[in-house]
């Protein structure tokens, strides 16, 4: 990879609880993506839209079959990488943490804190030992971008907040649901985390536009959040997010130098394992992933 080189962007979009499909997609075409950590959610939708090639998965699946704590977040992100993906837009439904997020907003999330205990986070293990920078989690470059279309859309939209992720399946207590709020958490969520993660290791950017769906627990003038609150909001909060996706792929689907936010390069100082040190078999199973750097 050189300063120089063109990079023709492939955008990966990961449709979360309400988002199944896209809109306006060309050549559309439904393909199966076997990675080594096995299959991913569902089948990859290839097409194009104003030209520029993507790759959509349905998080969960097409019809919501699989709980957050199930999903195969090495695989998903695996297979996005082996189709090409060089940036990804994650969509999710979201709780708000604020008063000032209400329902139908979308934020532009910054930061994450990981509260999951149950999943395998990284591609790397006894036998090719990598450490990344989580500092920045999402890209910038990407967020802004997202940013400028929910502008020009006049989607109300927030860029910045931290994204709490929670391992699910049940919905928080409300005294976590507080806690969190005490952290200074915007949203809160159950799927972000390990995907981001694991989008930095395989050097893909990646974003997420989180939208509000309900004010969680915590809130004495709504609801406590239920099942039925998310996919009534989200049915609203759709069109607005197929109306940005639309948007967002032109833009960021030109051809550009590497990323500058540099998530691109995040694998450049991360291996310590020393050459000899390193278990044949992995390697091979991560060439897919980091092959670049391998
Ligand atoms: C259906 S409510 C809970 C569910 O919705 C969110 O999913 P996603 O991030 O894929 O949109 C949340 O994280 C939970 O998985
Ligand atoms: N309140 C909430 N908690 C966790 N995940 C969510 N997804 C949508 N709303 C949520």
């Amino acid at each position: 990879m050189s300063q120089n080189e063109v990079v023709e962007p492939v955008i990966g979009l990961i449709g979360g609880s309400g988002l199944y499909d896209i809109d306006g997609l060309e050549e559309k075409e439904w393909r199966t993506v076997e990675t080594p950590w096995g299959l991913p959610s569902d089948q990859l939708l290839f097409g194009r839209l104003d030209g520029v090639r993507c790759v959509f998965l349905p998080r969960h699946g097409r019809g919501h079959p699989i709980p957050p704590s199930r999903l195969n977040y090495r695989a998903n992100i695996a297979a996005m990488k082996m189709s090409g993906v060089t940036d990804i837009v994650s969509l999710s439904a979201v709780g708000s943490l604020k008063e000032e997020l209400p329902p139908g907003h979308f934020v532009i999330v910054d930061q994450f804190i990981d509260r999951t205990i149950w999943r395998e986070k990284s591609f790397f293990d006894t036998g090719c030992v990598a450490h990344i920078s989580m500092a920045d989690p999402l890209c910038a470059r990407i967020g802004d971008v997202l940013e400028a279309q929910t502008k020009a859309l006049n989607i109300e939209a927030t860029r910045g907040g931290t994204y709490l992720v929670m391992e699910g399946p049940q919905f928080s207590t409300r005294a976590e649901s507080n806690l969190y709020r005490s952290w200074g958490c915007s949203v809160i969520g159950m799927t972000n985390m390990p995907e981001a993660t694991l989008a930095r290791e395989a050097e893909i950017c990646y974003a997420t536009v989180a939208m509000v769906t309900d004010y969680d627990c915590w809130h004495e003038d709504h609801d406590n959040v239920t099942v039925e609150s998310v996919v009534k909001t989200m049915q609203g909060n759709s069109a607005k997010a197929k109306a940005l996706v639309k948007a967002v792929i032109p833009a960021l689907g030109q051809p550009r130098g590497l990323c500058s936010a540099g998530c691109d390069r995040a694998l450049e100082y991360a291996l310590i394992t020393a050459p000899e040190a390193r278990d044949p078999a992995l390697i091979s199973k991560l060439k897919v992933v980091a092959g670049r750097v391998l």
